[in-house]
């Protein structure tokens, strides 16, 4: 998937919130978008999942379905959380919508309030109805607004696990993080934006910087890439190696 110099702005006389973004998704990315508040990241997730139409430019290439949690889970509608499941399962073509919903509501542990209306959820739960909705469909596009915000810590925990089986079938995760957690999500590509722009790895003070790319065993990547940032390194990239040429 790809974004080609796509610019945005709300309304045709507001100011641009981007400017010429012109970003890959590669297939079984994880890619972590920083920024400060305000800086323009749910704009950018809104426009890759689709929500948003850019002002100028073009996304190509996204991989369907798209799953997106937005930052707050809209609950003030009238319905039960088994019954808004299974209409928006059914309204994504789900074949099983039960049985996608069952899978989702028992792992996301809904269970207790599948018979509850949204509007008398907690705000965590009615979130985690958010990422049931998302899932459902077996996005191969997921866009995650802030998921360390508004999910309960047991709901946090199972992100990675969902991220990780997303991306090992070859789909792509995009997450928002202002407050920049994305040691939780190993293997991680990380965007800042910042003023309009978009640009790859942490916006730590880049100068005097030097990027080291090392290769090592497929099966080792997400451990490996775990460890450096535990040493406090910002791991840029991950990629799979092309095959070696022979010498
Ligand atoms: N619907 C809207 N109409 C007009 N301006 C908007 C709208 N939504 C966002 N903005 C403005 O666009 C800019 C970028 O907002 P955006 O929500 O994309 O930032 P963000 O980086 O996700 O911030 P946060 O971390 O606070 O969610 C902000 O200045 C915001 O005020």
């Amino acid at each position: 998937m790809r974004l080609d110099g796509v610019s945005y702005r709300y309304g045709r006389a507001g100011r641009w919130i981007l400017r010429e973004v012109s970003v890959d998704l590669p297939p079984g990315a994880t890619i972590v978008v920083l920024g400060r508040n305000g800086a323009g990241k749910s704009t950018l997730l809104q426009l890759a999942a689709g929500v948003l139409k850019p002002s100028r430019g073009v996304v190509s290439e996204r991989p369907r379905p798209v799953g997106w949690v937005p930052e707050r889970f809209p609950a003030d509608q009238p319905f039960t959380v088994d019954g808004y499941l299974t209409s928006m399962a059914r309204l994504h073509g789900v074949g099983d919508p039960a049985a996608a919903v069952d899978t989702w509501v028992e792992r996301l542990g809904l269970t207790p309030y599948r018979g509850t209306r949204l509007a008398e959820l907690s705000k965590g739960t009615a979130q985690k109805v958010g990422l049931a909705q998302a899932l459902a469909p077996d996005p191969k596009l997921l866009v995650l607004d802030e998921p360390w915000e508004g999910l309960d810590a047991a709901a946090r925990d199972l992100v990675p696990g969902i991220v990780a089986e997303i991306v090992e079938r070859g789909g792509i995760v995009l997450v928002s993080d202002h407050r920049g957690e994305t040691g939780r999500l190993p293997g991680a590509i990380t965007w800042t934006v910042a003023e309009g722009t978009v640009a790859q790895g942490a916006a730590a003070d880049e100068e005097g910087t030097a990027i080291i790319e090392i290769a090592v065993a497929a099966g080792a990547a997400a451990q490996t890439a775990a460890a450096l940032r535990e040493a406090g390194h910002d791991v840029v990239g991950v990629r799979a190696a092309a095959p070696k040429a022979t010498v």
